[in-house]
């Protein structure tokens, strides 16, 4: 699928496109099924994006967000992407919003993605709205180069839903949607902001082994189109 890029002067600009990017689709999701859903990444780039889309009007009751990927961690933790939603997407307007966490206090990591399998099943498929995030090892969800379970993660006919992640570069255990969940939403971006992302970019896009650089996996066999949105 083809990708476009859109390069914007300023973080903040990209945030207030993005947002309202994602406004329109989520709407257009409503207009059309009643109800819309968007899966967030977390990290260090998105705050400004989730600031202004909370302040975009729009019928949040019938939004359901949740997570392209988690740590093993509580809600409580700094490390925690529930937490950074909480914080910063689920305020003003987007409070009404519905939100399915991938944590679970499960006894351990493999438990906790079955059940938060279960509980995102009820999700409608696809996702109107899945925005990716980058690392500057290529790895995009929790899909990190050497991981424990890339493979099946990263499989075209591994069935959608949530699996579990360990690498070297992943700190705590993960929780990640599949590939197969995120590949054909809707509206499907990848938000990277800095030089040093652009040039990872480009290295991604060179040929390689999608192990190696798995957002390869996304740039190359994504069913829908991927819509990058880049700031310096
Ligand atoms: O581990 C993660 O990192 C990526 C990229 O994060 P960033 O801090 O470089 O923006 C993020 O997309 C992913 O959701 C997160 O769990």
């Amino acid at each position: 699928m083809p990708t476009t890029f859109n390069a914007f002067a300023s973080g903040a600009e990209l945030a207030g496109a993005l947002a309202e990017r994602v406004a329109a689709a989520l709407r257009d999701g409503i207009a059309a099924r009643g109800a819309a859903s968007l899966a967030v990444s977390g990290g260090s780039t998105p705050k400004a994006f989730f600031a202004a889309l909370s302040g975009h009007a729009l019928d949040w009751q019938k939004v359901t967000v949740t997570l392209v990927d988690e740590r093993f961690v509580p809600p409580d933790s700094d490390r925690s992407n529930h937490r950074l939603v909480a914080e910063n997407l689920l305020q003003s307007e987007a409070a009404r919003a519905h939100f399915v966490p991938l944590y679970h206090p499960a006894e351990n990591v493999e438990i906790a993605a079955a059940e938060a399998s279960i509980e995102t099943a009820a999700i409608a498929a696809p996702f109107d709205v899945a925005i990716l995030g980058m690392g500057g090892d290529g790895h995009t969800a929790s899909f990190f180069p050497g991981g424990s379970r890339l493979s099946e993660a990263l499989a075209a006919d591994t069935p959608r839903g949530v699996i579990t992640m360990t690498a070297e570069g992943a700190g705590e255990p993960r929780l990640t949607f599949t590939f197969s969940a995120l590949n054909d939403a809707r509206l499907l971006v990848l938000h990277i902001e800095g030089e040093a992302k652009k040039t990872v970019l480009a290295a991604a896009q060179a040929e390689g082994e999608e192990t190696e650089m798995p957002i390869r996996a996304v740039l190359r066999r994504a069913i829908s189109p991927v819509e990058i949105y880049w700031a310096p």
